[in-house]
């Protein structure tokens, strides 16, 4: 049996770079199970684990490989060696406060990020905002999935408030119910291209993969929906190939994704541009003489709700970066509301922190 790796993604950057290894085959990562890996390769799948040179050489848990790398390996022994992983496209990781190295990659090598939000309950054009911020930073193109039309009586006005933060990015309404919008959906995942689905529980992502992928998988995910304790988790597939040719990854981790700051210059282009107007270069956008963005918000054209959610962000993000003592330092510096408030963030990030 011979696969042709390109029906599992191969592009020629990736070809190229498989090429040029003596005696290493090339092959996608399609299931991580602690340390024990799938992959396929031209002769097939396998089951892999990493060489005992490289575990020893990669101290950093987010240069393992991930569901959706492209590796080199040897396939002489019952389980294959998986000797290096190529240069990823893009990387979807978790996210990891204050030590950016203790952060988990989820997948790589995504192509296209389905942001899904229900046109119901969960819809949210805040939480949107981070999801964008999320999917910009995995250097993955964003698509917006809204689900659940069906469940929705003022389309409009949600498209209008989303169109405030979307930026350019495609907007697809579907709905399970009716079947409208899957041909748009379908159009984003053409032959050879990697999506992977992020959202809120209950949104509706199974619904639309399985969709995807025909009948088939129905069957597949019922099992692992009975079982979550992985006896048959040998038929729930991590990354899978449509009958369109698309491919769909779907790991356990990309349904526990906790949203996370990203490229916030990105996802607020509007607010990036507004400060380059700002009389001093310095201008944080409160109360200084001559500040673009605050005359923005002034004349209508931004809103406070956006400008706060950047701030917001902004702020974590500086967080983010800094070790315990400066995260503590940093937070009396900026004077919170009073130190009690101070306090309780720290012992938030601080808790979020233990639960890894
Ligand atoms: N009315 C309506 N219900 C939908 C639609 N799409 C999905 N649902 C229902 O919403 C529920 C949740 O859908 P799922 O596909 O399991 O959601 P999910 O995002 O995969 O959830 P997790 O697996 O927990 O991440 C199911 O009962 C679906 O039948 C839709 O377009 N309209
Ligand atoms: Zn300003």
């Amino acid at each position: 049996m011979t696969i042709n790796l390109v029906n599992y993604g191969l592009n020629a950057n990736f070809e190229q770079a498989g090429k040029t290894a003596k005696g290493l085959a090339l092959a996608r990562v399609t299931e991580q199970h602690h340390n024990l890996y799938r992959i396929v390769t031209t002769q097939g799948e396998r089951q892999a684990t990493v060489a005992g040179k490289f575990a020893h050489e990669n101290t950093d848990p987010t240069s393992f490989p991930a569901v959706g790398d492209w590796a080199l390996v040897t396939l002489s022994a019952d389980i294959a060696v998986i000797h290096q992983v190529l240069p990823r496209q893009s990387v979807l990781a978790r996210e990891a406060v204050g030590d950016r190295k203790a952060g988990q990659v989820i997948a790589a090598n995504v192509d296209t990020i389905f942001i899904c939000m229900s046109l119901n309950a969960d819809f949210n054009v805040r939480r949107m905002e981070r999801y964008l911020t999320m999917a910009w930073d995995s250097q993955a193109m964003p698509v917006i999935v809204l689900t659940k039309a069906d469940l929705c009586d003022d389309l409009p006005a949600k498209l209008a408030a989303l169109s405030e933060v979307s930026m350019g990015v495609d907007v697809i309404v579907c709905s399970a119910k009716t079947g409208a919008g899957y041909d748009k959906v379908v159009a984003q995942v053409p032959a050879g291209r990697t999506v992977a689905f992020v959202g809120s529980s209950g949104v509706g992502k199974s619904t639309l993969i399985n969709r995807l992928m025909g009948q088939t998988v129905l069957a597949t995910k019922t099992i692992r929906a009975d079982d979550d304790k992985g006896r048959h988790a040998t038929t729930f597939r991590q990354l899978l190939v449509l009958p369109t040719g698309g491919i769909v990854i779907d790991t356990p981790g990309m349904r526990e994704l906790q949203l996370y700051t990203g490229d916030l210059e990105r996802t607020f282009a509007d607010i990036a541009t507004l400060a380059t107007q700002c009389k001093f270069r310095n201008c944080t956008h409160t109360s200084e003489p001559g500040c673009a963005v605050q005359a923005a918000i002034q004349s209508g054209t931004l809103t406070t709700e956006r400008f706060e959610s950047y701030q917001k962000l902004q702020r974590e993000m500086a967080y983010d970066g800094l070790n315990a003592r400066q995260r503590e330092q940093a937070k009396i510096d900026r004077m919170f509301g009073s130190k009690n408030e101070m306090k309780q963030v720290v012992r938030q990030a601080k808790a979020k922190n233990n639960r890894k």
